[in-house]
């Protein structure tokens, strides 16, 4: 029998993942900790680097892949979750990865278009992509509409040259990854470590609003849940309302989060203030644990930053569950897919004998 967090009493059963065991104060292991994948939910995971959050996220993964019922879709900005396709120990744990991932471009809406391409609307070049992104559906018909307006040849010229960038980036397809293709039975990682800042954020954006709308539009039947390894590099970009929508309206629709950062700090309020579990593996800068305190629920008595709380070793975690209004600590369980992200060790590196001598 496990303690199940974020299910209500009044629920008995549906799905969950095995996520860890509890940890005793002396260290030991206790009775087994488990996560609901029934009900839709909002979870932030933070801890500094190499304290496990992305293996954490991996276990995570792992359940929902597992479950019936459920879109669950990994954006991975580090190439770290490909490994959940590998074989894994125990039940089979379906997963595809979608290594060139592309998004509709009319998933962005015309101010997202100008944030993307760093455009005001207000100037000349901003406000003809924005009309253009209004009116058009692919890259190429938004630089005809630019074209064949009367604007200044100047102007044309910025806003199509922004628009070659955004072409560049290969990310923009009109038949781009939709809810549809993303609500099959296994997880989907999306790999967008090869990608700069602004073409990943245009990816999450897509993917973000394509399954907030088909749950919306009632287009899919599966709930979706949307992983975030490196979240920040996401709450900073021109993914960031698709996710504050997500976070601040998801739970009717059936859209789940799943946020993990090392810096709590850089994510905007509600990324904390609005997810009902909060997994926290050891932190100790100043900034992210007054992030983590000024989000602390009434029902956590004292404070969260004392030392006896908080974890020390990777794998452990303290999580607060609004379900029930209480607080664990915990011990994550081991991968049953390989972990991807581990850090390389230069002893590791086998040196040629022919680089020996130099
Ligand atoms: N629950 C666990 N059980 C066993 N090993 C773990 C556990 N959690 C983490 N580790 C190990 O700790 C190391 C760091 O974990 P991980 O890569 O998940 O850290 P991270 O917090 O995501 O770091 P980063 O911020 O650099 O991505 C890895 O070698 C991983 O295998």
């Amino acid at each position: 029998m496990s303690f199940v967090l974020g299910r209500n009493a009044d629920r008995e059963d549906g799905p969950s993942c095995r996520l860890g065991v509890y940890r005793a104060l002396d260290g030991s292991d206790g009775a087994a900790l488990a996560l609901d994948l029934d009900s839709p939910h909002a979870i932030a995971l933070v801890g500094k680097r190499g304290y496990g959050k992305s293996h954490t996220m991996g276990v995570i993964a792992e359940g929902l892949a597992r479950a019936h019922g459920l879109a669950p879709v990994v954006v991975d900005p580090m190439g770290a979750f490909a490994t959940l396709a590998s074989s894994a120990d125990g039940e089979p744990v379906p997963a595809t990865v979608v290594a060139e991932p592309t998004v509709a471009p009319a998933s962005l809406d015309p101010r997202s278009w100008c944030t993307l391409l760093g455009l005001s609307p207000e100037s000349a070049a901003g406000s003809l992509l924005w009309r253009a992104a209004q009116a058009e559906s692919t890259i190429d018909g938004m630089r005809t509409h630019i074209e064949s307006t009367d604007a200044a040849r100047a102007a044309r010229r910025a806003a199509t040259n922004h628009l070659r960038l955004a072409d560049s980036w290969d990310v923009f397809d009109a038949d781009g990854l939709g809810a549809r293709a993303l609500a099959g039975p296994e997880i989907t990682v999306v790999d967008v470590s090869g990608l700069s800042a602004a073409p990943m954020n245009a990816v999450c954006r897509g993917i973000a609003e394509a399954l907030y709308r088909a749950r919306v539009d009632a287009a899919i039947d599966q709930l979706p849940w949307l992983l975030l390894d490196e979240a920040h590099t996401f709450f900073d970009g021109v993914a960031a309302p698709a996710l504050e929508t997500i976070l601040t309206r998801g739970r009717a629709p059936g859209v789940s989060l799943v946020a993990a950062t090392q810096r709590p700090s850089a994510l905007p309020d509600v990324g904390i203030s609005q997810s009902d579990i909060l997994v926290s593996h050891r932190l100790t800068a100043g900034d992210d644990l007054a992030a983590l305190e000024a989000a602390q629920p009434t029902y956590v008595g004292g404070s969260l930053a004392d030392a006896d709380r908080l974890p020390e070793a990777p794998g452990e975690v303290l999580v607060i569950d609004d379900a029930t209004e209480t607080v664990h600590a915990g011990r994550v369980r081991e991968r049953d897919t390989p972990h991807g992200g581990e850090s390389p060790a230069a002893s590791d590196v086998v040196v040629r004998p022919d680089c020996s001598s130099h």
